[in-house]
């Protein structure tokens, strides 16, 4: 099984006419085989970015994605090494063809694995759905459903990586957590690294081992669930989980977040976060806290 190891990477987007919009502005991550990473931060932080890059997608401007030792660029990987990467999306409806069934579509993803030993039902059985349903079309079904489906494509192609960007958001909160819940247990059981992307903590909580929070380009904080949980350092990390309900009473936190992730074209000088820190000094406002795992200078090494 293969680990992905993010350094430094930068990842610009550049349209003509436009500043350049370095979405990753040197984030560094790794995921270990049968790990599962909540990625967090809201809208616009550069996560969908970052798991497009890991994709191949888009390119690194600056530093390096290798999975199992291996860069992360089109060229830089074999066919197979391409497919063991898998994304799940937030829109089950734009990531299924509509004309297909739903089985035809899992088993391209078993003849791009060689697997002729498992049926597209089989894998609909794994994500808790009758096997019946391979005869569909995804306009029969929930949403809920729908993305079950698309994890079973998903997991057809035997990744070593799961990639979820989103893939609860556009779900009711019932399906939220089960779905979830069923993405870690089938990368756990397979071996398989996965990188849960979501503005919502409650739910990375309830799956991730650790949780990683970004911020304006950069990982801010990284951290063992339950210790980032216990006692968040960084005021990012702080605020965002003020801003969700504290059913185990973590009230002292900073009431909110004042104002928006200012444009990634125009980045604050020295800490990103500091002209939305309750709690900035005069370092933040010069000098860029480029240090893990706690990115801010009131955690600085000595
Ligand atoms: N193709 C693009 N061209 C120009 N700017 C882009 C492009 N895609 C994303 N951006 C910008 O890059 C920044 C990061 O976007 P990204 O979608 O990666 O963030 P995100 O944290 O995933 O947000 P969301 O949760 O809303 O998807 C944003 O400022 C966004 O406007």
């Amino acid at each position: 099984m293969t680990t992905l190891t993010i350094s430094d990477l930068v990842v610009e987007h550049r349209s003509s006419g436009r500043p350049v919009v370095r979405a990753v502005a040197g984030a560094s991550l790794t995921v270990s085989p049968g790990e599962v990473v909540g990625l967090v931060g809201e809208s616009g932080c550069g996560k969908s970015t970052l798991a497009r890059a890991v994709c191949g997608l888009h390119p690194a401007a600056e530093g390096e994605i290798t999975f199992g030792g291996r860069p992360v660029t089109p060229l830089g990987l074999r066919r197979r090494e391409l497919t063991a990467i898998q994304m799940v999306f937030q829109d089950p409806y734009a990531s299924l063809n509509p004309r297909r069934r739903v089985g035809d579509q899992i088993a391209d993803g078993l003849r791009t694995a060689g697997d002729t030993a498992t049926a597209p039902a089989d894998l609909l059985e794994r994500v808790g759905l009758p096997r019946e349903f391979a005869g569909r079309h995804p306009h029969e079904f929930s949403g809920g459903q729908r993305q079950r489906i698309a994890i079973a494509r998903a997991l057809a192609a035997r990744p070593s990586l799961l990639i979820g960007d989103e893939p609860i958001s556009a779900l009711d909160a019932s399906a939220q957590s089960q779905v979830a819940r069923l993405m870690r247990d089938l990368a756990v059981d397979s071996g398989a690294g996965l990188l849960f992307i979501s503005h919502d903590l409650s739910v990375v909580r309830l799956i991730a081992d650790r949780i990683a929070v970004m911020y304006l380009g950069k990982i801010v904080e990284v951290g063992r669930t339950e210790e980032v949980w216990a006692a968040p350092k960084h005021p990012y990390t702080r605020a965002l989980l003020a801003a969700i309900p504290q059913p185990d009473g973590l009230g002292v936190l900073p009431a909110e977040l004042p104002g928006d992730v200012p444009d990634p074209a125009d980045p604050p000088q020295g800490c990103r976060f500091h002209p939305r820190c309750p709690l900035v000094m005069d370092v933040c406002r010069v000098k860029e806290p480029a240090f893990g795992p706690v990115a801010c200078w009131l955690h600085a090494p000595e």
